[in-house]
């Protein structure tokens, strides 16, 4: 009844927005009125009130947590329930839950119109929240649960009968086909969060639990704080992820949230990656080790399927750890390991015993000895904590007779045959360990560096994996070069982030939570909001790093900030360069176009430079928008009409033909060797007057003269078109990572201003992100360099060919 409704409310809202009319609000409203959020149901109900996104920019949101829920849960059934329609947006694959196509309520034009107050539920149908919600109340000591009792036990937590609506993956599936049925649904990135109950100590000591999992992907740290007149009071932070499962989740669910529907995926050339982030004793290891056990059972199950049978599939299995940088064979004596690039930049680790496993027994034994084996210490928090990061991977190979192998190994075959798939498990060391004040000898410290720098440079990787960025920084750490192969081709990747629900560790679960929102918030396909960073009053940053509501007139007032900025560093570089100077910056999409007519308009009213006129005859090619932001090089001008904000800095460019190439240069079209004449006689004449024109105001560029003179062969005509285009895109890449990088400094400036933050992660962060500008610039000028040079070889050949 609560569906149909549901369905009917979708349908009418959508309906009514289409029409402009209020029939939607009415139904709307009944169903806001029996879902018990009557507040935000009476102004709907009468006429002059449109809209639910309207009611909620004028300040009608949701109240308390529990009215948030109920909103956003109905928000969830409009989505999941609502007819398909005919809307034209079709968001991203990454739905929450893996859920189906989204459409009427998050519609574009919908979103453009949700105010704050609606921001957090409406980022929820991309499976996060952009930044935590902080909101303070009176302080209200232990409001949630009674705490449980803790139990050492592997997996002592009875499992919740009605948990069954957690997540779309977590339902058990019964037979293969299902498992197979749902790999299209897989994200790319997945962040879970597991909390832990309270432990013992924790409950001796009366420590509050101060994580309330409100549904299977929302949760809030309740953080206690003073005031500065001594008043206690509750910050309270929001966060939605993929997944976030309570105490009362057994390992069983989180393998069916996480791993289980990434299995049939890796038989398909996918290499996947599953961690555990979080701090010291917060349930990493707990929640790992179980898990390459079941997904070797399912693996094994899978591969003796009638569809896999015939193709020689085996599974191998490895175990090794990270400590200190250097790599340890856990299944080997813990002998120490190399690791090697091959020639086709195929990272190997040398020595590594890997062993072929056709029994979940055999797998359980080798796991068994490699936990054993590795290196665990005592931290305050885990009295048996580890140290380091250890790395179990399942390889799926495809087994080749010996024979065969000696027929057609090149060399560079693993043992055991071709990897096919392959998943990687990692137990991270606590996230915490760099600032492990408490035990600050001199090897703490040095690990603690060490974990550090691989958690930013995983993040990293993540990151620039899921922009498709050309430049993974795998090297940023040992971890990360390790998992390179995982990194480059179809892969997957699932975060764990477990915390712990103690007060005493709220500053570690806000970390974890933070560090997991980054990752899951700075994916492309994530939130197509990536990167947005608020720039904190002084009062907001005292609170959080990005605290919630985000105010968009602030979020506006910084992008812009950034444009005006970005079009300033363009100015100045318009104005130092030659040839390629001249900038049009596109509002729209915040591209960078090299011309500075847009639409025959001259906006900054100025005679037109020679190099304009120039460039007129690729006005056709670039006025892609008719509302541009332009920039000249006496003033920045902004179209007022254009308000619309795009986050992504620049989309692709055009491609100019090749044609249009050759008449920027003024060479003659070419068809079977004959002169294209396509205009008439008249404009042909001016045309001849503009290129005269041209001619005459052309810089001095030897290069282009030369071409003029004589036109070169098409392959090198191509090459260097190509070349160019390859340029050009390398360099409005480079813009955008600028434009990330600034982000994220701003970011780091704005969290290393708050209370308690740790200056030791500014720093390694401030060094990381500052290493990765410098390799940005370098490449850059490099790939210059290659296209000066490229173009100088070119003025050679053409001297050569054109006896002057
Ligand atoms: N969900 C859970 N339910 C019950 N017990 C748990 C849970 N998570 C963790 N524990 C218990 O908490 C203790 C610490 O967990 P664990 O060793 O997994 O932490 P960790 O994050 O791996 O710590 P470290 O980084 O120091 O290795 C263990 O005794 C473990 O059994």
């Amino acid at each position: 009844m609560q569906q149909s409704n549901a369905s009917a409310a979708a349908a009418a809202l959508r309906y009514d927005h289409q029409a402009g009319g209020d029939a939607g609000d009415v139904v709307m409203a009944r169903w806001l009125q029996s879902a018990g959020l009557q507040h935000l149901a009476s102004p709907l109900a009468s006429t002059d009130q449109r809209m639910l996104p309207n009611l909620l920019m004028q300040g009608y949101g949701p109240q308390t947590i529990e009215e948030k829920q109920k909103l956003y849960k109905l928000l969830r059934n409009l989505n999941f329930n609502g007819e398909s329609g005919s809307e034209p947006y079709t968001p991203t694959s990454q739905s929450f839950g893996g859920g189906g196509p989204m459409d009427g309520f998050f519609s574009p034009e919908l979103r453009g119109e949700f105010g704050a107050g609606l921001l957090d539920l409406h980022a929820m149908d991309d499976t996060e929240l952009l930044s935590e919600h902080v909101g303070s109340e009176p302080f209200e000591p232990s409001p949630f649960m009674p705490p449980r009792e803790f139990d050492d036990d592997f997996d002592p937590v009875p499992v919740r009968p009605q948990r069954g609506q957690l997540d779309n993956n977590i339902r058990p599936s019964t037979n293969e086909k299902e498992i197979v049925a749902k790999e299209s649904n897989v994200a790319k990135i997945k962040v879970v969060v597991r909390k832990r109950p309270l432990n013992k100590k924790e409950v001796a000591r009366k420590e509050d639990d101060i994580v309330k999992v409100h549904d299977s992907s929302y949760l809030t740290v309740h953080e206690p704080k003073l005031k500065v007149d001594l008043t206690a009071y509750v910050e309270k932070h929001e966060f939605c992820f993929d997944a976030v499962l309570d105490e009362n989740v057994n390992n069983d669910e989180v393998y069916r949230a996480t791993v289980q529907p990434i299995i049939p995926i890796i038989f398909q050339r996918t290499k996947a990656t599953c961690f555990a982030y979080g701090q010291t004793g917060s349930g990493k290891t707990f929640t790992m080790q179980p898990l390459p056990l079941r997904a070797a059972e399912d693996i094994v199950r899978l591969l003796r399927q009638p569809i896999y049978q015939g193709q020689k599939f085996r599974l191998w299995l490895s175990y090794f750890e990270i400590y200190g940088g250097k790599l340890f064979d856990l299944l080997g004596d813990r002998r120490k390991l190399c690791m090697r690039e091959d020639g086709r930049q195929q990272v190997c680790i040398v020595g590594l015993q890997e062993f072929e496993v056709s029994d979940v027994q055999i797998v359980k034994e080798f796991i068994e000895k490699g936990n054993a084996a590795r290196s665990t210490g005592s931290t305050g928090a885990n009295e048996e904590s580890s140290r380091s990061h250890a790395i179990l991977q399942l390889s799926i190979k495809k087994h080749k007779e010996v024979n065969e192998t000696k027929r057609h190994n090149d060399g560079n075959e693993p043992k055991g045959g071709k990897v096919i798939g392959k998943i990687s498990f990692i137990d991270l060391a606590g996230s915490e360990r760099g600032a492990d004040t408490t035990d600050n000898d001199r090897q703490t410290r040095i690990e603690g560096a060490e974990i550090n720098k691989s958690l930013l440079a995983l993040k990293e990787c993540i990151r620039a994996l899921d922009n498709d960025q050309i430049h993974i920084p795998f090297r940023g750490s040992k971890l990360t070069e390790v998992l390179r192969d995982s990194f480059v081709g179809n892969s997957r990747t699932v975060m764990i982030s477990c915390i712990s629900p103690n007060a005493g560790s709220c500053e570690h679960t806000l970390n974890t939570l933070r560090y997991a929102d980054r990752v899951k918030s700075l994916s492309k396909s994530g939130n197509s909001r990536k990167d947005q960073t608020v720039i904190p009053s002084s009062k907001e940053s005292s609170t959080a790093a990005s605290s919630f509501p985000i105010s968009t007139e602030l979020e506006d007032l910084y992008e812009q900030n950034q444009e005006v900025k970005m079009i300033e560093t363009l100015r100045t570089y318009a104005e130092s360069s030659s040839y390629t100077s001249s900038f049009e910056v596109d509002r729209h999409s915040t591209s960078v176009m090299p011309n500075s007519i847009s639409n025959g308009r001259e906006e900054s009213g100025a005679m037109p430079s020679s190099l304009d006129r120039d460039r007129a005859d690729m006005r056709s090619s670039y006025n892609s928008t008719s509302s541009h932001k332009l920039y000249s090089s006496s003033q920045v001008s902004f179209n007022t009409q254009d308000e619309e904000k795009v986050p992504k800095v620049s989309p692709p460019r055009r491609k100019i033909s090749r044609d249009e190439k050759l008449e920027r240069a003024n060479w003659p079209k070419k068809t079977s060797g004959h002169v294209l004449l396509t205009t008439s006689n008249k404009q042909q004449q001016q045309q001849q007057q503009q290129q005269q024109q041209i001619q005459d105001s052309r810089p001095n560029n030897a290069v282009l003269r030369q071409f003029e003179q004589v036109p070169p062969q098409d392959g090198e005509i191509d090459a260097i078109l190509e070349e160019e285009e390859a340029l050009i895109a390398a360099h409005r890449k480079e813009i955008e990572n600028t434009m990330d990088i600034v982000r994220e400094e701003m970011n780091l400036l704005a969290e290393v201003d708050q209370p308690g933050s740790l200056i030791d992660n500014y720093v390694t962060q401030l060094n990381f992100v500052l290493s990765r500008k410098a390799a940005g610039l370098v490449s850059l000028q490099a790939r210059l360099a290659r296209f000066q040079h490229r173009l100088k070889e070119q003025e050679i050949l053409s001297r050569k060919k054109a006896p002057r």
